[in-house]
């Protein structure tokens, strides 16, 4: 069967920094992959590889089996892999139910239409995809008024809106208090499942990656040190050894 994503042998300088090096990772459709690392491990490099915001110097990005590494972000999207907007990107003043709207607007090519024709657009699509993050009872708020919570999971349901097979999320969980986190990836993993949608995600709490991951892909210095699941990753000596000191504790929190 082939992989959703099959990342062969990415690399990427910065000038003279090598910033990753002959790194592969394999995501098959349903499953969730967390990339930790320590700073400055290459994590964000090589996210952007896989999204298009930076083209590799060396190696492969196949989705579906084709090759995608160096394409535009936008002919990426187009193939399937979607990215959780950041919350800068919600229309705050717009209600919860027009911004997943707008998402489903950009989907179609139809975001220059004028905005009130366009408001009727696929409302009750918008307010499915609500429904799917628990957010449809709150569908006519403004987005300014949600806590902050809320606010990821409405960002959930716009990245949702263009279908993806492959979710790209950097840092998801990140300002969020440790109960929310947590159950904010718990309900991106169920809905990866229902989806059949392969997830990569970089993080930094632990309770989210080792509680909520399929597969735990770990960088350091820019090379892949281990992979594969949370069990394995956090029995691995070399993977305690590279977190000593960094102030990370690989426990299991549960
Ligand atoms: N645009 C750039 N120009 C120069 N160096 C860069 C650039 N982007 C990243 N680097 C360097 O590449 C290395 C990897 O950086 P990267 O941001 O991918 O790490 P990271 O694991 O995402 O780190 P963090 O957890 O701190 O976000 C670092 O040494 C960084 O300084």
């Amino acid at each position: 069967m082939t992989a959703l994503l099959q990342v062969q042998n990415i690399s990427k300088s910065f000038g003279g920094v090598q910033a990753v090096r002959d790194v592969s990772l394999t995501l098959q459709a349903g499953e969730l992959l967390a990339l930790i690392g320590p700073n400055g491990a290459g994590k964000s490099t090589t996210f952007n590889m896989v999204g298009g915001q930076l083209t590799p110097d060396r190696g492969s990005v196949r989705l579906h089996g084709n090759n995608i590494a160096g394409l535009a972000p936008r002919a990426i999207w187009r193939q399937g892999v979607g990215r959780t907007f950041q919350i800068a990107q919600t229309f705050a003043s717009l209600t919860v139910v027009e911004n997943v709207q707008m998402a489903l607007l950009s989907h179609d090519r139809r975001i220059f239409q004028w905005w009130p024709r366009a408001a009727a657009h696929r409302r009750s699509d918008a307010l499915a995809l609500l429904d799917q993050v628990g957010m449809a009872a709150q569908a006519d708020r403004p987005c300014s008024e949600l806590a902050y919570g809320d606010v990821k999971r409405v960002e959930l349901a716009m990245a949702l809106a263009p279908n993806p097979q492959l979710l790209l999320m950097d840092e998801p969980t990140a300002g969020m208090a440790p109960g929310e986190r947590v159950a904010l990836m718990q309900l991106t993993r169920q809905l990866a499942q229902q989806r059949h949608m392969g997830v990569l995600f970089t993080e930094h709490s632990m309770d989210v990656v080792f509680g909520q991951a399929d597969r735990v892909a770990v960088l350091v210095r820019g090379q892949l040190l281990a992979e594969g699941t949370p069990q394995q990753v956090r029995d691995d000596a070399r993977v305690q050894q590279a977190y000593l000191g960094t102030g990370l504790v690989l426990e299991k929190s549960q």
